[in-house]
């Protein structure tokens, strides 16, 4: 299937954004000092009622994913063969699941979709595909469900991270890299790995997840989405990169281009986290507009 790509719609905005040459990427969002438990946001070693969850779930996440499952993972279900069902199908089916690698949302996914797509819309209301990639972001932890196999959260949900090369000392809970059986792999083990410098994400295997099984499901199914859409549902996980900054090697330069979309991106997915409930049927149309714009009516999954 071909993937149709509206280039001016990205074009336009950065025009307008460049102030001097930089982007602009604030867009007037305040940043909220604490989450709604009181505490940082991504914060993985303050003592609290999710702390102990959360550091089980990397624990098992970091010793299991390797170079090899992540790559047999996206042969399996790059073959769309799961599900037939719509944009909504999905949203209601992830309804009745908490991420446990959440130290700042224990909500059933549904609340932080529509949360950070009206949070984004707020601040940027011409840019209606940045407002669909949001609700959509995470719709990949469906893979959670039952008709899915039921995967386990390890390799659904949680912070992502290249394989085939070193593991960065930035990534979430790094000690636990050290049972990974990729760890001490003498092919792995090096800042490059199996890479070249510059190769491009595209070509980094990353460790499997929703993020790279919702970019999948947008490619197979021909949405029509601009590039910048594709590159933040696939790496907004990888806060190593967009957060810490490690790995740029990786990056060519049209993977430099995009980050900045995912770091506007970012503020919202992370910030807008809250108990703030919102009103699903009030704010349905406007979003099955858009689906209706930028995706076919069912999807294969
Ligand atoms: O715990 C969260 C959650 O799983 C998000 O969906 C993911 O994108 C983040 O990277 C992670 O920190
Ligand atoms: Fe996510
Ligand atoms: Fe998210």
């Amino acid at each position: 299937m071909t993937v149709v790509v509206s280039e001016p719609v990205l074009q336009s905005y950065v025009e307008e954004q460049q102030t001097g040459g930089d982007l602009t990427l604030d867009g007037g969002f305040v940043v909220p000092d604490s989450n709604a438990f009181g505490h940082s946001f991504r914060d993985y070693e303050k003592e609290g009622e999710r702390k102990a969850i959360v550091e089980e779930f990397y624990r098992i996440n970091h010793i299991n994913q390797t170079y090899e499952f992540a790559k047999k993972k996206k042969e399996e279900y790059g073959k769309l063969d799961n599900a037939v069902m719509s944009i909504w199908d999905c949203i209601d089916l992830l309804n009745e699941f908490v991420d446990e690698s959440d130290p700042d949302l224990d909500e059933p996914q549904i609340e932080h979709l529509l949360q950070s797509a009206e949070a984004i819309r707020r601040d940027y209301p011409d840019q209606d595909w940045l407002h669909l990639t949001a609700l959509i972001h995470d719709l990949g932890k469906v893979l959670l469900h039952p008709s899915f196999g039921g995967e386990p959260q390890w390799c659904v949900v949680g912070d992502t991270f290249p394989l085939g090369c070193a593991f960065d000392e930035s990534i979430v809970h790094y000690q636990y890299f050290k049972e990974n059986p990729d760890y001490d792999n003498p092919l792995f083990r090096t800042r490059l790995g199996v890479y070249n410098e510059n190769c491009g994400l595209e070509n980094v295997t990353i460790s499997w997840g929703h993020d790279e099984y919702m970019y999948l499901v947008m490619k197979g199914n021909g949405a029509t989405l601009p590039p910048a859409a594709f590159f933040i549902v696939r790496f907004h996980s990888f806060y190593s990169l967009h957060r810490a900054g490690a790995y740029t090697y990786l990056m060519n330069d049209e993977d430099k281009d995009m980050l900045k979309w995912l770091r506007v991106f970012n503020k919202y997915d992370l910030y807008s986290k809250s108990k703030v409930r919102i009103d699903v049927e009030e704010v349905k149309p406007y979003y099955m507009s858009l689906i209706n714009k930028y995706f076919p009516e069912k999807l294969r999954w």
